[in-house]
């Protein structure tokens, strides 16, 4: 038996970068979390502690800094981009690298050319991944919550000795919804395709008469890859924000679903993948995201 190093990968996680950009009295704000891993030849620090091949995770926090000074950022997707590209070609040792990107939303204030209120927690995302000469894609949106006050059922469970959940055929459906997707081919316009995928998300849910949290998740997955030709696989990840009626008949009250507690845990996660089946299958810079 031999021990060896398995995969490895290091770098700087969640660099938070604010750029003010000014036009005139004008002011724009983008406000970032960056987060940078390499891979590579890196078994001599692990085994020997020869630092020769690692370049500091403290200069690819430097890097980062430096390169939204020297170009504007842009879409965050062409930011990784730049970014990635820059690592793989300037270290000989470093193979691949992966740049995380979270886009944090600032709205400005109504009449004022410098002050924002932050938005809603609500996240643009981008992991792009260069390796092998390749970059590979995978954008996302965070922590978008929706909720539908009818529209909604959940029935023809399996009932067993441990059954209590009464069937429904109106209930709330609410979710805080976190999707990722993966691009395939080139010369995509990353601001107009996020803007149409959110849409087309968040209209889906709306739209689609839901007998459960899974059939309305692949629903939205089906619409995106139908509409958008450039995504080859859509990713969600769904907590059931439960909302569950109040009996309000000690009180001598019925309730015709206008009053609900809102459950904070614990709660329903229902996870899944919609594809195209003839999609290439990038390997490990799509296999070792988390799942959801
Ligand atoms: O849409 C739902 N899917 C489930 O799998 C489930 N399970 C549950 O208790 N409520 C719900 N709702």
């Amino acid at each position: 038996m031999a021990i060896v190093l398995g995969p490895n990968q290091y770098g700087k996680a969640e660099n938070r970068l604010v750029t003010v950009t000014r036009d005139g009295a004008v002011h724009t704000i983008r406000d970032l979390t960056v987060s940078t891993s390499l891979r590579g030849d890196l078994t001599d620090t692990h085994l020997t502690g020869d630092n020769s091949k690692v370049l500091a995770t403290d200069t690819q926090k430097n890097t980062v800094y430096a390169f939204a000074k020297q170009a504007p950022v842009g879409e965050i997707e062409d930011f990784a981009l730049r970014l990635g590209r820059h690592f793989v070609s300037s270290q000989e040792a470093i193979t691949g690298a992966r740049v995380l990107v979270d886009e944090h939303a600032w709205e400005r204030i109504e009449g004022d050319d410098h002050s924002f209120v932050r938005g809603s927690d609500e996240k643009r995302t981008t992991a792009v991944t260069v390796e092998g000469g390749r970059a590979w894609v995978v954008s996302g949106v965070r922590d978008v919550v929706v909720l539908k006050s009818t529209g909604s059922e959940f029935h023809g469970f399996p009932r067993d000795e441990y059954t209590t959940l009464k069937e429904t055929h109106d209930r709330i459906l609410a979710t805080s919804v976190t999707a990722r997707w993966r691009y395939q081919g080139e010369g995509i316009d990353w601001a107009e395709s996020f803007t149409e995928i959110r849409r087309l998300l968040l209209a889906t849910f709306a739209a689609k008469h839901s007998l459960s949290l899974q059939q309305t998740l692949y629903a939205m997955g089906e619409a995106v890859l139908r509409a958008r030709p450039e995504v080859a696989e859509v990713r969600l990840s769904m907590p059931n924000k439960h909302h569950f009626a109040v009996d309000l008949s000690p009180f001598g009250l019925e309730n015709d679903n206008e009053v609900f507690y809102a459950a904070d845990r614990p709660y329903g996660l229902i996870e899944g993948s919609v594809l195209r089946d003839d999609a290439e299958d990038p390997g490990s810079a799509w296999h070792t995201l988390p799942a959801f």
